[in-house]
């Protein structure tokens, strides 16, 4: 059996970071920035007012002074009145600051009344401010040239507002992960249809959708097949038009395995020491345009589609979009006790509350256990080492909830 960390490192082996490509500024948040970007502008671009007041010379500044008001500056004015000696310039938040005057007086520390709409012949002020006092200085952000984000940034709203303020409209963004799901099994159903003998809602598609769309990726297709080798060759090789195959089931070692039936010798099966997971399939697959994609088989337990998805379809998507990716884990406190499988990994779905977690169900770690997972905040792990767990005992905890 592989390890966890073994497998992990093949998965992440068969992607690389997808090429970057021009993206309005204003979307592609959770892609990546794939070049540095300088300040085409700076910022802010001209010095400029931080307070609605008065412009002036600090040096005519005492309580009591009064100054001629030779001009009004609102913000977006294109032209802008000397001040000279004695003088000031009616100004607002965001205005350029008029030549001469190198202060300004917020409006409160003066005669007039604040949102005074007519402009005053004088103003008197009422209180001496230092020289240079709210000005926002061109550049004292980022000056021209400079660089404003590094490559590797991951798009943000914060991101996008930071690079319009530097001066661009479009920016080199990593392609976002492009993803086919191929859920299989004859006994599938489409979620709310009504059951015959035998049959099951298919649950892994929508979970494996949701979770990609959580983790940045754009889910092209997802679809349930049902196990005849044609339908699933036929509906793989539409799939094949993504960036990643996720497939669900058929990795195991019954008669009726069509995802092994179709691609055994083309990928790897492999059975990891986890539990849920142990059967996991990956490899590269030619798309019918010569690209290689490559495809994970996920088993078909719905808990361990989740557990396989979180450990290595995760960071996988990740290796393509070109973000850093950690499993974070913390150590939490066990409030229940639970027994885990000797010799693998387990990954037990759990709650947790302000003092530890508790298994989401009474059976502890059961693959099959899904209508359970919603309750799942977070995935304990039982060491390979360990086959149980003691109320009171620390355990590490990967957090999966939103
Ligand atoms: N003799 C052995 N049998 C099994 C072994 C083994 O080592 N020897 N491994 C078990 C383990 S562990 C797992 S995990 C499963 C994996 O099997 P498959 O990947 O082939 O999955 P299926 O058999 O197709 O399905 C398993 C289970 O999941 C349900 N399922 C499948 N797809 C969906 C879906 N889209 N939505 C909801 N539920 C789904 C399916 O009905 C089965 O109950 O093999 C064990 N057997
Ligand atoms: O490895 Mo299977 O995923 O335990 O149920």
């Amino acid at each position: 059996m592989r390890t966890v960390e073994e497998h992990l490192s093949r998965v992440l082996s068969l992607g690389s970071r997808l090429p970057a490509e021009p993206c309005p500024v204003g979307d592609g948040f959770g892609r990546v920035l794939a070049e540095d970007l300088a300040a085409v502008v700076a910022v802010p671009p001209f010095d400029n007012s931080a307070m609605d007041g008065f412009a002036v010379r600090a040096e005519d500044l005492a309580v009591g002074a009064s100054l001629r008001v030779v001009g009004d500056i609102p913000a977006g004015a294109t032209a802008v009145p000397r001040v000279g000696a004695g003088e000031a310039a009616r100004i607002m938040t965001g205005a350029p600051m008029p030549p001469g005057a190198d202060t300004v007086v917020p409006v409160e520390q003066t005669d007039q009344p604040m949102g005074a709409v007519s402009l005053p012949e004088s103003v008197r002020v009422s209180a001496v401010v230092p020289l240079g006092r709210h000005v926002r200085r061109a550049g004292e952000d980022v000056a021209v040239g400079a660089q404003g984000l590094s490559a590797g940034q991951r798009w943000s709203p914060a991101a996008a507002s930071s690079a319009a303020s530097l001066g661009h409209g479009v920016v080199p963004l990593v392609a976002r992960p492009r993803v086919s799901i191929l859920a299989t099994g004859s006994e599938l159903v489409a979620a709310g249809r009504p059951l015959g003998f035998g049959q099951i809602p298919d649950s892994n598609s929508l979970l494996l959708s949701g979770l990609c769309r959580q983790w940045g990726a754009e889910v092209v297709s997802a679809v349930a097949v049902d196990d005849e080798p044609a339908n699933f060759r036929a509906a793989l090789t539409e799939a094949l038009a993504a960036d990643l195959v996720l497939t669900s089931g058929g990795v195991s070692v019954g008669a009726f395995e069509v995802v092994r039936q179709v691609v055994e010798g083309e990928v790897v099966f492999d059975k990891v020491a986890m539990q849920p997971g142990k059967p996991q399939a990956s490899g590269l697959l030619t798309a019918p345009d010569g690209r290689r994609v490559p495809m994970l088989g996920l088993p078909g337990n719905p808990v361990s589609v989740f557990v396989s998805a979180w450990a290595f379809a995760r960071p996988l998507i990740a290796r393509l979009g070109g973000w850093d990716e950690e499993w974070r884990s913390v150590s939490m406190l066990a409030l229940r006790g639970w027994k885990g499988p000797e010799g693998r990994r387990q990954f037990t779905p759990v709650r947790i509350t302000a003092d530890g977690v508790m298994p989401v169900h009474t059976l502890g770690s059961g693959s099959h256990l899904v209508a359970s997972l919603a309750l799942a905040d977070g995935l304990a792990v039982v060491t390979e080492e360990a086959t149980s767990v003691a109320p009171g005992d620390a355990v590490a905890v990967h957090p999966v909830g939103l």
